[in-house]
């Protein structure tokens, strides 16, 4: 019987698991939901764990570090975002902070340009309509949608899932692609990304897709301001973190026409409730955070968080080392 633990926050696919029995017992909180912050606390009290391996949902702070004590090697998170986990924190303690990054890449950029697609081109209206049997006869002006052809798009974040972005969306034609990071990348030229600045990027593209992180530096990047700065006829997509987007400014700026549309697979705060004002509108298509919900990505998320955690403890780098 092996004599390492790990407490892992939900039920996780099976090849997660199997490579954590190679080294671990398992104890686990046994649900699809999240488990709630004082289980948690109470539950690393409960054994001396040397791994954790959490969801994005789980909140990783002070609190959750003092009841797990001294000898925690390791947070795994079975996420490519890590803003849930207080790397300070882990920091001060030794304590290893590692995501998933990489396996995640296709399926969120295979969303964002569907998300893009549907919102462009108002696929959820006509679904409805088909469904409430308001598709009569065929009108020459019933929901028109934009093209991609000729269009600017902008991606801000050229990391991995934006360049993978950029790369599926460059064949629909469009005019010019432009990228805000917070530095160029010389891998930008692949798709013919050209470099430009924030104030640039918002005033200048058709299309813009948020694919970055939430970081203090990109809270709220999109408000008020911006909003009215960003051409009538702009479509904002956001798949990376909600806390990017101001969601009362982006309530008015659809309201008012600021910008023709949005599209989100991620929203402030998350779940968003159905009564929030984005939700009625039909300028704004959201989705409930779905974009790396495939198998093939979930089983190699949990597989490589898992794997982080017997890193962790075999004294070799997690792969997808977090540092502060
Ligand atoms: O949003 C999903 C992730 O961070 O993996």
């Amino acid at each position: 019987m092996p004599d390492k633990w790990v407490y892992v926050t939900r039920r996780i696919p099976k090849p997660g698991l199997t490579k954590l029995s190679e080294l671990f017992n398992i104890d686990s909180y046994e649900s699809d939901e999240a488990i709630p912050h004082d289980v948690l606390v109470n539950s690393m009290k409960e054994k001396r764990y040397d791994a954790l391996l959490c969801m994005l949902t789980d909140k990783i702070d002070k609190e959750v570090l003092d009841a797990a004590g001294p000898q925690l090697k390791i947070v795994a998170t079975m996420s490519v975002g890590y803003e849930h986990i207080d790397l300070q924190e882990c920091a001060k303690r030794n304590i290893l902070v590692a995501n998933t990054p990489g396996v995640s890449t296709d399926s969120v950029a295979e969303l964002t340009v569907s998300l893009l697609l549907m919102t462009a081109r108002r696929v959820p209206e006509g679904v409805n309509a088909v469904k409430k049997g308001e598709w009569g006869q065929w009108k020459p002006m019933w929901l028109c949608g934009t093209e991609l052809t000729g269009k600017v798009l902008g991606i801000y974040g050229l990391g991995r899932i934006g360049f993978n972005v950029g790369r599926r969306l460059k064949p629909f034609g469009f005019s010019k692609i432009y990228y805000t990071d917070v530095q160029e990348v010389s891998y930008a030229k692949d798709i013919d990304a050209e470099f430009i600045n924030f104030e640039g990027l918002i005033q200048k593209c058709d299309f813009i897709c948020v694919c970055c992180n939430l970081t203090p530096q990109t809270r709220h990047m999109f408000n008020t301001d911006v909003f009215k700065k960003m051409k009538r006829n702009a479509i904002l997509i956001n798949t990376g973190r909600g806390g990017v987007i101001d969601h009362e400014a982006l309530t008015e700026a659809l309201k008012n026409g600021d910008i023709t549309a949005a599209g989100l697979d991620v929203t402030e705060p998350e779940p968003l409730p159905k009564t929030h004002p984005l939700v009625s509108l039909p300028n704004c298509v959201i989705l409930p955070h779905m974009g790396s919900n495939t198998w093939d990505s979930r089983n190699a998320m949990a597989e490589i968080a898992a794997r982080n955690c017997v890193a962790a403890i075999t004294n070799v780098t997690p792969e997808g080392i977090v540092s502060v």
